[in-house]
């Protein structure tokens, strides 16, 4: 089975070495120019990772041309570009392994109805858990959720491409709630950092993903996503992690606007991409056409958009005390 992978940031770059860990080729595609030349000529991608030191059998190309040949290709783009990446290739691979997390503005479309809209004669999974890149290049033990929507058949086909001795895929075939844990706990991991800027303490943010966990829980059940998909790595696994570590630029970019930075300069000139920030706008326009309550997305919404850390609190805290298992804002 040949493999690709489709972006060659962070993410990326720590997958392409993760494959190619069992010796075998792996192509990735790079949107810049320059990229290209650094990774097939140091084997390092300065930009993006620069703590890996990748192996010579991964090699990378700026045609998307070369990328639609292959058997397997993982979707490493940020989010919002997906569909332009993938709408620019001639063709797709049979398999098209969806690792990004979020959600498109505009369209309100999760990332497996954009590659499914531009690839439609795809088989389509979405590879999802607590991965922060720099451990999974340095071999670090990872474990994922593999959500495939054409089943166990599909699984057979693309688990052994990306397990590994310390890199562990688990079955699932809930696409949407593989899906819906990564982006949402994006924006609550922004919220995470927000409580960690401002000084409020640990209490608050345990708090804080318990009860964002819910909002997860009542969103992705409204799109018919399984709570017990919601309870594994994709989903409370990823939660925790982003949630408790500077490694986050989520949680990082949180941290920065607690401590008084205003939104429009964290986001102006960054070459990193924060999904949260992406997602929130969007999560906020599905789960109000859906009826579902989202305080805590809600505020980080706000946040971005300007409005005082201090405030925001102040208005989540003084909301009307409720029972812990009511749907209800
Ligand atoms: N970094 C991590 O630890 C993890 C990241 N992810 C997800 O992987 C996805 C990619 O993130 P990273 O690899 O971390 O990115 P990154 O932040 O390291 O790099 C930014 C990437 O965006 C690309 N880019 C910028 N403008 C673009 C455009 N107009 N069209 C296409 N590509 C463009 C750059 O070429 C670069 O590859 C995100 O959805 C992220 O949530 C998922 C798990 C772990
Ligand atoms: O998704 C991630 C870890 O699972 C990476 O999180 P950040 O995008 O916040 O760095």
């Amino acid at each position: 089975m040949s493999v690709g992978i489709l972006g060659a940031g962070a993410w990326g770059t720590a997958l392409a070495q993760m494959v190619a860990s069992d010796g075998r080729d792996v192509l990735i595609w790079a949107r810049e120019d320059e990229l290209v030349e650094e990774i097939n000529s140091a084997h390092t991608n300065t930009p993006f990772l620069p703590s890996a030191k990748l192996t010579e059998n991964v090699t990378a190309t700026g045609d998307l041309a070369d990328m639609a040949q292959l058997d397997v290709l993982l979707v490493v783009t940020p989010a919002q570009h997906m569909g332009s990446v993938l709408a620019a290739m001639p063709s797709h691979p049979r398999d098209l392994v969806l690792c990004s997390k979020g959600i498109e503005a505009g369209t309100g479309r999760l990332m497996n109805h954009v590659a499914r809209d531009a690839a439609p004669g795809s088989a389509v999974a979405v590879l999802s858990g607590p991965t922060f890149a720099h451990e999974v290049a340095a071999g670090l033990p990872t474990a994922v959720t593999l959500a495939c929507s054409e089943g166990r058949e599909q699984w057979e086909r693309i688990a052994p491409v990306v397990a590994r001795p310390a890199f562990r895929p688990y079955y699932s075939d809930d696409v949407t709630g593989a899906e819906i844990g990564g982006a949402v706990k994006n924006v609550l991991a922004i919220a995470c950092g927000v409580v960690d800027g401002l000084g409020l303490g640990q209490n608050a943010r345990a708090a804080l993903i318990a009860r964002g966990y819910a909002e997860m829980l009542r969103f992705g059940e409204s799109l018919g996503a399984r709570a017990e998909t919601l309870a594994g790595l994709c989903g409370l696994g990823d939660l925790v992690l982003t949630c408790s570590s500077t490694s986050s630029r989520n949680f990082s970019l949180g941290k920065a606007l607690g401590e008084g930075q205003s939104a429009q300069d964290l986001m102006s000139d960054r070459r990193t991409v924060a999904e949260g920030a992406h997602t929130a706008p969007v999560l906020v326009e599905l789960a109000a056409r859906r009826g579902v309550a989202m305080p805590i997305v809600t505020a980080v919404y706000d946040l971005l958009k300007g409005d005082d850390p201090k405030a925001v609190v102040e208005d989540i805290l003084s909301r009307p005390l409720k029972a812990e298992q009511d749907s209800g804002a």
